[in-house]
């Protein structure tokens, strides 16, 4: 165990000593713990830290002067389409995601350290059910969708494959979400195929540089940001594990997008045939306030830049045809392959710049009591898992119909949007499209046939209920051996068991 003397030196050197004011009256468990968690902490790399927390906030906030001037869209020639191409070059660009897959060659990897502050739940993001008729958490739709396109890729290649599952967790996700696959039996998925491993956390610290104790025996610490990642992947040895397991190409995802497609065989295969070493999913933004990053080019580099740091009048700047010049929102589903990754582990990660994010931290005063402040007062440093977009050799992006492929729950029933009620009627809504084009109806309580209306607005419920399970469909396909020229009242449920009844 940490003795208390060689932890003051070591905070001594950090300049951050006051971390151990309330040590002498902690009693023996807490002040251990207290002790444990400031040894972990390098004292060069706290000094640099808090040092470094402290000048960032002494800039100006908003976005970075300048800024505007170097910014340009991303070239047309690094964008493709999934809506806008024809039907025979996205069929070539399946058939090769599909191809990769059925090779074992990709992994998808989740990104679930946040705290989901705006969410407001106290556990982590992907436990969250929206209030299907199934029941099912993001974690199980999201599990069920890798079992589904193995198996698809599977049976068009006639061997077995494995998606491995990494996902990234912190410590305030690791043990809650350990726990929920545990108790739902991995969802059906092979438990070697699930890794999860855990980012570092970083201190918050107060705007002249001290880092902050929540409580008389706890720093207050957050994770890294999403951009975490790479650190996460190098302390764990990941990419080793990719590599020992044939891996060659990741799907990086974040937690919340209700309609994310795991390892999209077309995202994938148009990245590997365009020999992209990195790529990112982009749908087209909503309307300039969107809180979605923008793709685009920095001083001619690919980059995004995110909602938080651009300024709303650049925001708002529009092209010739009277669209948003900085249309391509970030979507945070992101390809690389391993070798890129290795490069960024080993050579970028130290050049990846921290953003700054003013928060409201609880804190212990002097007297030591807890305060729980009204306005901000701590800062806290994260990474972004895009900002290794400028080393690509290779970037592209790639813009998906936002209805089939982007509603993520970002915020509590209260707000506006991106919350519970939309993310439930996003998905709704596709499997009712995806129902009608296999050639179903739909009756209503009396018998009746309800209205078929395939194009609905994202604000409106559909007329009938349908949910599909992703074990029966991954993006709408194979549903007409169940569904042709059928009848069903609403709701209807069509999971593996009625998908077997229906079978002709
Ligand atoms: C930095 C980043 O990617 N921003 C993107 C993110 O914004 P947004 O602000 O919504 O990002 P979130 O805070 O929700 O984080 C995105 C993902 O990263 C994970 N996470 C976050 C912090 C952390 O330390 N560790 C960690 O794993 C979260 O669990 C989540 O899965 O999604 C939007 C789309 O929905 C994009 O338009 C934004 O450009």
């Amino acid at each position: 165990m940490a003795s208390e003397r060689d932890v003051r030196a070591r905070l001594q050197r950090a300049g951050q000593e006051h971390l151990l004011r309330f040590c002498a009256e902690l009693a023996p468990g807490p002040r251990a713990a207290l002790l444990a968690e400031l040894e972990a902490l390098e004292p060069e790399a706290l000094r640099e830290h808090c040092q470094r927390a402290a000048a960032a906030c002494a800039c100006p906030p908003g976005p970075e002067p300048g800024l505007a001037a170097r910014l340009r869209p991303l070239p047309p020639e690094r964008v493709g389409s999934a809506s806008r191409c024809d039907p025979e070059t996205r069929r070539l660009w399946e058939e090769e995601g599909f191809h990769q897959i059925a090779l074992s060659k990709v992994a998808v990897l989740l990104l679930a350290g946040g705290q989901g502050t705006r969410l407001g739940v106290s556990y982590p993001k992907g436990m969250y059910q929206v209030g299907l008729p199934s029941g099912k958490s993001l974690y199980q739709l999201q599990a069920e969708r890798i079992r589904r396109v193995e198996q698809l890729a599977s049976e068009r290649s006639g061997t077995q494959c494995a998606i491995p599952w990494y996902i990234m967790t912190s410590e305030f996700t690791l043990e809650p979400t350990a726990r929920f696959f545990k108790e739902h039996d991995f969802f059906h998925l092979d438990p070697n195929s699930v890794i999860m491993f855990e980012q570092r956390m970083l201190p918050a610290v107060t705007f002249d540089g001290r880092a902050i104790l929540e409580k008389k025996d706890k720093v207050a610490m957050a994770p890294d940001g999403n951009g975490g990642l790479y650190r996460a992947l190098s302390d764990h040895q990941i990419l080793e594990d990719m590599e020992r397991r044939g891996v060659e190409f990741v799907h990086v995802y974040c937690v919340d997008n209700i309609l994310v497609r795991l390892a999209d065989p077309v995202f994938v295969g148009f990245c590997v045939l365009r020999g992209a070493d990195c790529g990112a999913k982009v749908v087209e933004k909503a309307s300039p306030e969107e809180p979605v990053g923008v793709v685009c080019q920095v001083d001619g580099v690919p980059q995004v830049v995110e909602y938080s740091e651009i300024s709303p009048e650049t925001a708002r700047l529009r092209g010739p045809d009277g669209s948003l010049l900085y249309h391509l929102g970030n979507i945070c589903n992101h390809f690389f392959t391993r070798g890129f990754l290795w490069a960024v582990v080993s050579e970028f990660e130290p050049l990846l710049k921290p953003h700054v994010a003013v928060k409201k931290v609880p804190y212990v005063d002097e007297e030591g009591n807890l305060v729980k402040p009204l306005k901000p007062n701590g800062i806290k440093l994260e990474k972004f898992v895009f900002d290794v977009f400028p080393f690509a050799k290779n970037f592209v992006a790639f813009e998906v119909s936002r209805e089939e492929e982007f509603s993520p729950l970002k915020n509590a029933a209260s707000a506006a949007g991106d919350n519970p009620t939309t993310t439930r009627r996003a998905l709704l809504l596709q499997h009712y499209r995806w129902a009608l084009q296999a050639g179903a109806h739909f009756l209503d309580a009396c018998g009746a046939r309800l209205p078929e209306l395939p194009s609905l607005p994202s604000s409106g419920e559909p007329p009938a209920i349908c949910e599909i399970s992703p074990l029966v469909s991954y993006s709408g396909e194979a549903l007409e051996a169940y569904l042709q020229g059928r009848e069903f009242p609403s709701p209807l449920i069509l999971d593996e068991n009625r998908a077997r009844a229906l079978q002709p």
